[in-house]
C-alpha cells in the first residue's frame, strides 16, 4: 500500500485529514509517529508555509507528504491573524490565548465577518518539481462567547450564520463536509487521482 506522511503536529488537523483520507487505499502516517519535528513557517503566504512543511516531512521520511497551512482571517482586522494564527498570542501556540486575543482585538468592531483558509500541498518527494497545491476558504462570523466542544483552534468562536451553529458544534463528519480543509482535500484527491502515476483506488 502507498504510504503518505501527514506533515502536521496538530492533532485536530491530523484527525480531520485522516478521516477524509480513510476511503483511499493509503497508509497514512502522521509525522509525529516518525518523530519528525515541526518545520519552520517563516513565509507570508499559506501556500509557501505548506510547501515548506511538506518538503520538510518528505525529506525527513523519504516518503510522499501532505501538509496543511491554515488560519483564520478577520475582515475587520485586515485579515489578521492570518498566517500567524497558531502563534497570534505568542509562542508556544495556545488555542485559548489565541481566541482570547482575537475576541479582544474585535471589541468595538461591527464587522464580524471572517474566513478560514486552508492551503494543502502534496509532494511526491522532498525536491518534487510539481507540488500539488490547493487553497480554499470557509466563510463565517466571529462571536464573543465560545460555543461547542468539537473541533479545535478557533472553532468555538466561528459561527456559521446559515446553520446557527459554531464549527465546534458540528459533528466531525459535518465539519469535514463543508470546511476549508474538507473542500481542499477533496479537490486535492481529485487532482491526485487524475495523475497516472498515482492511481489511488477508492474502496
Ligand atoms: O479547522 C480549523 N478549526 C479551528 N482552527 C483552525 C482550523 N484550521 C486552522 N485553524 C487555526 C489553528 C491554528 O491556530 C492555525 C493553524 O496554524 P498552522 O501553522 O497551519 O498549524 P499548526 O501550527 O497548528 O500545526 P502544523 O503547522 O504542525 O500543521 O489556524
Ligand atoms: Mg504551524
Amino acid at each position: 500500500m502507498r504510504k503518505l506522511v501527514l506533515a502536521s503536529n496538530n492533532a485536530g488537523k491530523v484527525r480531520e485529514l485522516a478521516a477524509l483520507l480513510a476511503p483511499l487505499q493509503l497508509e497514512v502516517i502522521p509525522q509525529g509517529a516518525l518523530d519528525i519535528p515541526s518545520a519552520e513557517e517563516p513565509h507570508h503566504t499559506f501556500v509557501e508555509n505548506a510547501l515548506a512543511k511538506a518538503r520538510h516531512a518528505s525529506a525527513a521520511s523519504g516518503l510522499p507528504a501532505l501538509a496543511d497551512d491554515s488560519g483564520i482571517c478577520a475582515h475587520a482586522l485586515d485579515g489578521a491573524p492570518g498566517v500567524i494564527s497558531a502563534r497570534y498570542a505568542g509562542e508556544p501556540a495556545n488555542d485559548a490565548a489565541n481566541n482570547q486575543k482575537l475576541i479582544k482585538d474585535l471589541q468595538g468592531k461591527n464587522n464580524r465577518g471572517a474566513h478560514y483558509v486552508c492551503a494543502l500541498v502534496f509532494v511526491n518527494s522532498a525536491n518534487d518539481p510539481e507540488p500539488l497545491i490547493v487553497q480554499t476558504r470557509w466563510y463565517g462570523s466571529l462571536i464573543d462567547e465560545p460555543k461547542g466542544a468539537n473541533g479545535f483552534g478557533y472553532d468555538p468562536h466561528f459561527l456559521l450564520p446559515e446553520l446557527g451553529l459554531t464549527a465546534a458544534e458540528l459533528a466531525p463528519e459535518q465539519k469535514n463536509a463543508i470546511s476549508h480543509r474538507g473542500q481542499a482535500l477533496r479537490e486535492l484527491i481529485a487532482e491526485l487521482q487524475s495523475r497516472n502515476e498515482w492511481q489511488t483506488q477508492r474502496d
